[in-house]
């Protein structure tokens, strides 16, 4: 697997080992319900658009839905750039799909965690310049997907007075705070987007950052304050379907589509190459421990006193929602 032309092929996108590859005559528009896809080929940025309520969490069918999307993309010579966004305003995505985890089917839960390897696989290894444009919350594997773009933009949240309306997101890798650690590409990721020591820190704390926060410690690339503008002056905005274009006019999202048209310029096999000098070495670091790392995450799972801290925890997120 790890020779150069394996190499190449992973860059380029054409794995001979995916099981979702796109349909030759995909349409452009809307690929899927879970992740919908806006293609602009003028400026050659497209847009996917997580869109699972409540929480966009990764669910088997939410981790394939964002591959297939991805390479339905890919598979467009026109898109060099791609934005990585969320339908809901306050959640870019809650990470794992906890329900995933209480009383797993046995077949189903390693074909869940492939599912999770295939995402960082097919994301931190995209031909594509991919932008996250962070609107909400990014806990965990939230915060993991954000990490396996190559830019990532965050809102400011709403700090309005009023305690109300009041929203400002987090993003952090926050697993050791629920009792378990992230695997050690999730972890590794960390190290590579902030560095040693702020990442030691980071996950040994479970530490959940603010905009601000992230920012210095260069988690995020850019923040943006909370507004809304009067209207979008890109083309992506106004190809966008009606259910968000609304919420698409805002700063966020033409912070990420500029710094998506200024990866659109760079000569395409010079920007594929740079980031495989940076990145292809974790992949196959991680391709090769595939197995070995769904045993794991299988086995501590099903643990029995991990099946009843996860009960809890499902119990605690319901009533806590209830209780709005
Ligand atoms: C304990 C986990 C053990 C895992 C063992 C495996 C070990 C290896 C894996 C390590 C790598 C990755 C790990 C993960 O990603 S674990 C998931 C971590 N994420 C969270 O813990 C986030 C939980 N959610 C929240 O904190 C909040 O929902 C959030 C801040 C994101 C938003 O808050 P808000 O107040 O706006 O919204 P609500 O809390 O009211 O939630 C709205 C509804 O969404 C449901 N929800 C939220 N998060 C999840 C989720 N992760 N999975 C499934 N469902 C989720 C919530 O229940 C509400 O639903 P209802 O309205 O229907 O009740």
């Amino acid at each position: 697997m790890n020779t150069p032309r394996a190499r190449a092929m992973l860059f380029m996108g054409r794995r001979s080992h995916q099981s979702h590859a796109p349909h030759k005559h995909s349409p452009p528009a809307v690929a899927n319900d879970l992740v919908i896809s806006t293609v602009d080929e003028n400026s050659g940025i497209a847009m996917l658009t997580m869109n699972r309520p409540p929480a966009n969490s990764l669910s088997l069918e939410m981790n394939e839905a964002l591959c297939y999307s991805l390479k339905t993309v890919e598979a467009n010579p026109k898109i060099q750039s791609v934005i990585l966004s969320s339908t809901n305003p306050k959640i870019f995505s809650a990470g794992l799909d906890i329900t995933e985890l209480v009383a797993p089917d046995n077949d189903r839960l390693p074909r869940f965690w492939n599912s999770l390897q295939q995402v960082y696989i097919d994301l931190y290894g995209s031909r594509l310049a991919t932008v996250a444009a962070i609107q909400g919350h990014a806990p965990a594997a939230g915060c993991f997907l954000a990490m396996s773009c190559d830019y990532r933009v965050m809102s400011e949240g709403d700090t309005n007075n009023d305690i109300k309306k009041k929203h400002v997101p987090t993003i952090g890798l926050n697993e050791t705070q629920l009792g378990i650690a992230a695997p050690p590409w999730m972890g590794q990721l960390l190290v590579r987007t902030i560095g040693f020591r702020q990442a030691e820190l980071a996950l040994a704390l479970g530490t959940l950052f603010p905009p601000e926060q992230a920012l210095s410690i260069g988690l995020v690339d850019d923040i943006v304050p909370h507004q809304q503008v009067e209207s979008g002056d890109h083309k992506l905005v106004d190809l966008l379907p009606s259910q968000i274009k609304d919420q698409a006019q805002n700063s966020l999202l033409q912070k990420a589509y500029t710094q998506a048209q200024i990866y659109a310029k760079i000569p395409p096999q010079a920007r594929v190459a740079s980031k495989m000098v940076t990145r292809e070495e974790h992949i196959f670091r991680m391709i090769a421990k595939r197995d070995e790392d769904t045993q794991h995450f299988c086995g501590f799972v099903t643990q029995k006193a991990v099946q009843k801290n996860l009960t809890a925890y499902v119990e605690a997120l319901k009533n806590k929602s209830a209780k709005k």
